[in-house]
């Protein structure tokens, strides 16, 4: 009995994409049925290298291609190419960033929670996934990307104009911390914010990348505003810490975020729990759970943990982030799967913008 392309195809047809709902085949992820006599060649397109279903995904191909008559080997190379969200902004002509195929925010209700090391961590970690990945530090009153990426030097101007990015850690970097000294005192009022807000977005040679992070300042909607007005994002990351009083916090974030119709990813919880180093006891210094529950509350996905750990505050201050520096530790690996949970949101995001046929739009 020989096989034909068709019944590869319905065989991947009947094999689904668990986060974007749709199956391998409807979502063009099939690509080069090569049918010869009873063996097939075929490559499998995930949506980001960082894809969270990848192991489904192979295990469910297979035993579909198990199951094809007639069919007695298989070989399938698996690839990625990252889908763009990207896009103008509502009543926009066109997208400001043609290259880059999405924005990432990344956002607190309120300081000192992590943010910062959310978002670069974030970063390196997509980047490891096999990403290419930008990183703007957009906290115009407190810029840390500098410190907690190592970046010293100041960015060249070709040209008088624009800007070239930072390269470090595999990630290309802005900030505005790079641009002023770093005792002077930023206090940026509105249109001020803007205009340099949307210089660094603007006029910086971002290039290709398959996703930019965008560090904003904690609380205040003024960045998120500008933003949406300018630019279409993936959607954000709220960081939240465990207790419970930070509930409010990520409410406010929320509703920020909703009023400018960014849709939110989903929340990490930073500071999770801190395990001691000398006798590897557990405490829930900041409480424990407080993220899942209001990701449960608002109905949005939980992202993941990063437990509080020294290492992660040494590396951030010596601009060494822990994903780079100490890769095995469980701080990195908790990043690690936060970045893929947040290639998996931004795919099926990207699915609902070219209006792929996603049941569920969690
Ligand atoms: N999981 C963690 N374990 C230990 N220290 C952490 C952890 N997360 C962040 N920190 C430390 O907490 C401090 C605040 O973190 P960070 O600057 O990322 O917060 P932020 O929310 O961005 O703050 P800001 O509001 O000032 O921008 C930093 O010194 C950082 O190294």
């Amino acid at each position: 009995m020989s096989v034909s392309e068709r019944d590869i195809l319905a065989a991947m047809s009947k094999v689904m994409d668990p986060e974007l709902h749709v199956d391998l085949v409807k979502a063009g992820m099939v690509k080069d049925i090569r049918v010869s006599g009873d063996t097939v060649k075929l490559k499998i397109e995930l949506t980001t290298p960082a894809c969270p279903m990848k192991g489904k995904i192979q295990a469910d191909a297979e035993a579909a291609l198990k199951g094809v008559p007639g069919l007695k080997s298989f070989d399938i190379e698996w690839g990625a190419q990252v889908r763009a969200t990207g896009g103008a902004a509502p009543g926009q002509g066109q997208a400001l960033l043609p290259g880059v195929k999405n924005i990432i925010l990344v956002g607190a209700g309120k300081g000192g929670v992590g943010k910062s090391t959310v978002a670069v961590n974030l970063a390196v970690a997509l980047s490891k996934h096999g990403a290419k990945v930008g990183l703007l530090d957009a906290d115009f009153y407190g810029p840390s990307i500098p410190l907690m990426t190592g970046i010293t030097e100041r960015p060249v101007s070709p040209d008088g104009k624009t800007l070239n990015p930072m390269v470090k850690h595999g990630l290309k970097v802005m900030s505005i911390g790079f641009l002023v000294e770093p005792d002077q005192a930023l206090i940026w009022r509105g249109p001020m914010l803007h205009g340099a807000l949307m210089q660094l977005v603007r006029d910086v040679h971002w290039g290709e990348l398959d996703y930019l992070i965008l560090d904003l300042p904690p609380g205040t909607g003024d960045v998120a505003l500008s933003l949406s007005q300018n630019m279409r994002a993936a959607g954000a990351v709220l960081v939240t810490t465990p207790q419970d009083v930070a509930l409010a916090d990520v409410v406010r974030a929320k509703q920020m975020f909703d009023k400018v119709h960014i849709p939110v990813l989903g929340i990490v919880e930073n500071m999770s729990q801190f395990v001691c180093p000398h006798c590897s006891k557990t405490t829930n210094i900041f409480h424990h759970g407080g993220g899942k529950k209001a990701a449960e509350m608002f109905n949005i996905s939980f992202l993941g943990e990063v437990p509080l750990d020294l290492k992660v505050r040494e590396s951030g201050d010596s601009g060494v982030p822990v994903v780079a520096g100490a890769p095995d530790s469980p701080e990195a690996k908790a990043f690690m799967e936060i970045a893929r949970n947040v290639a998996g949101r931004v795919s099926a995001e990207s699915a609902r913008a070219i209006r792929l046929p996603v049941m569920q739009a969690r």
